[in-house]
């Protein structure tokens, strides 16, 4: 199978990365059930990152953008092996981190961090907020050494003032409970205890999404100063776009376990190559006054299942730019429908009784009428010449029952290469992994092979 680019886009020149991931692959198996062994049903996985490749290099930070359920926690977990891999490499200063035993994972972990989203619940309640931000310093020994007039104890807690009051709080704050402080406060507190092991690498997962608006400025601005004061590498995970815009180097659009654009921050927002990376950027609420009375336009349909994605390009069962075969010539709504019409062939979605009770035939024999309301159903005006030829005899296929061979003539005449080749990110500084751009030609070569779980 295809997949993201094995060398990985273009980070900013002249800097070493901190962090290296290619073709990192999670999947979730889900357990099998009596029932599936019984019925033989194969064990089927969640392909929740399915092969990206980034760096992030020192003093960058790299936002990750997508809607919900596409991958972005489960690839900032998955970096730092709070969740195990399922393929794919990662190295962390040129260490391995998919190989380390227990004691370089637990070294790897003081040098890696992350704060989660929500500050209500990731703070135990029953802590004092001196005992949360000490705990990581006992858990890893620290520090090593305290001067002889001093107990670890009291070195531990002095650190932990002196970081309540860097992250924005004061130190006599430190025996409350998180239930006396706000949500904005509570986030605080999250980086602060992040920032205890001193590292030099922070995954943060929607670290604003759960605050008010008014809140989540501030956040973004301390998170800006902090990185400045410890010369942090931050990787910046959003489903919203205009959070990224201030705050990120760079950003990298993940749609379905895949990245499908990465590039720096103002290229993206400026000149957004994927169908996908346009439409998130559609979405966002302008501004500008000249922009405010702008039609928003929702993205058709859901996000297709991780179970079963779509061959080829994963976005093509919603982008509005899907290519045709080059001798067929039809505009994208009606490529739309048609498209539409197998994808329901042979995903079996399609219940043809609701059209023949509408034809109002109970011996299924005329044509015509079938014919008549599956159309009515289906399609708008816009089918002409061969594509209309070639839908008549797949709804003859349809009408005869025959689901297998109305696919096949629809396949035939209107297959596109974004079902058919997964595109890749390519090298650069600024790749779309989609077929309206050139790709290597080792991708065109490469067709999409079966799921190989
Ligand atoms: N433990 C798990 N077992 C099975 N599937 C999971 C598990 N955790 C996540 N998933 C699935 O993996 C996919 C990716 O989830 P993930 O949480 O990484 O996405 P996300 O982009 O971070 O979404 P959100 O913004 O909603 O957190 C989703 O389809 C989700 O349902």
């Amino acid at each position: 199978m295809t997949s993201d680019a094995e060398a990985a886009p273009d980070a900013a020149e002249g800097r070493e990365p901190v962090l290296s991931v290619r073709d990192l692959k999670k999947y979730y198996f889900e357990q099998d059930s009596f029932l599936d062994s019984l019925l033989r049903r194969e064990t089927q996985s969640v392909k929740a990152v399915d092969g990206i490749s980034f760096d992030i290099q020192k003093g960058e930070t790299l936002g990750l953008v997508g809607e919900s359920g596409c991958g972005k926690s489960t690839t900032g977990e998955t970096l730092l092996r709070l969740r195990e891999a399922t393929d794919g490499a990662i190295e962390f200063e040129g260490d391995d981190v998919l190989g380390m035993d227990r004691d370089e994972l637990k070294a790897f972990r003081r040098r890696a961090q992350i704060v989660f989203q929500d500050p209500f619940s990731s703070l135990d309640p029953r802590m004092t907020i001196g005992d949360i931000l000490v705990e990581p310093l006992k858990i890893h020994d620290l520090p090593a050494e305290v001067p002889s007039e001093q107990s670890k104890g009291e070195v531990r807690r002095e650190k932990a003032k002196d970081y309540l009051e860097r992250v924005g709080l004061s130190a006599g704050q430190i025996d409350r409970y998180p239930h006396e402080f706000s949500g904005g406060q509570r986030q605080r507190i999250g980086i602060a205890r992040a920032l205890m092991l001193e590292p030099e690498f922070i995954v943060l997962d929607e670290p604003v999404s759960a605050l008010d608006v008014s809140v989540q400025a501030q956040v973004l601005n301390l998170l800006d100063d902090l990185q400045d004061e410890f010369g942090l590498t931050y990787l910046f995970i959003a489903h919203d776009l205009s959070v990224v815009r201030h705050i990120c180097d760079r950003v990298a659009v993940m749609y379905l376990g895949n990245i499908v654009e990465l590039g720096p921050t103002d290229d993206l927002f400026d000149d957004p190559k994927h169908p996908y990376t346009q439409a998130l950027l559609d979405s966002v609420p302008r501004a500008a006054v000249e922009e405010q009375g702008r039609r928003v336009e929702p993205l058709p349909g859901d996000v297709p299942s991780p179970r079963n994605p779509p061959s080829g390009c994963r976005f093509r069962t919603r982008c509005p730019q899907v290519i045709p075969p080059k001798d067929v010539e039809i505009d994208q709504s009606t490529y739309r429908e048609v498209m539409d019409l197998r994808d329901r062939i042979e995903s079996n979605d399609l219940n043809l009784d609701t059209v023949w009770e509408r034809a109002d035939d109970e011996n299924r024999s005329d044509k015509p009428a079938f014919k008549r309301e599956f159309r009515a159903e289906f399609f708008a005006q816009g089918l002409s010449g061969e594509n209309e030829a070639t839908v008549e005899r797949a709804l003859d296929a349809l009408a005869e029952d025959d689901h297998d061979r109305a696919a096949e003539i629809l396949r035939e005449r209107f297959a596109s290469v974004c079902e058919q080749v997964r595109p890749v990110l390519q090298s650069g500084s600024h790749p779309a992994a989609c077929h309206l751009y050139e790709q290597p030609e080792r991708t065109e070569m490469a067709a999409e092979a079966p799921a190989d779980d």
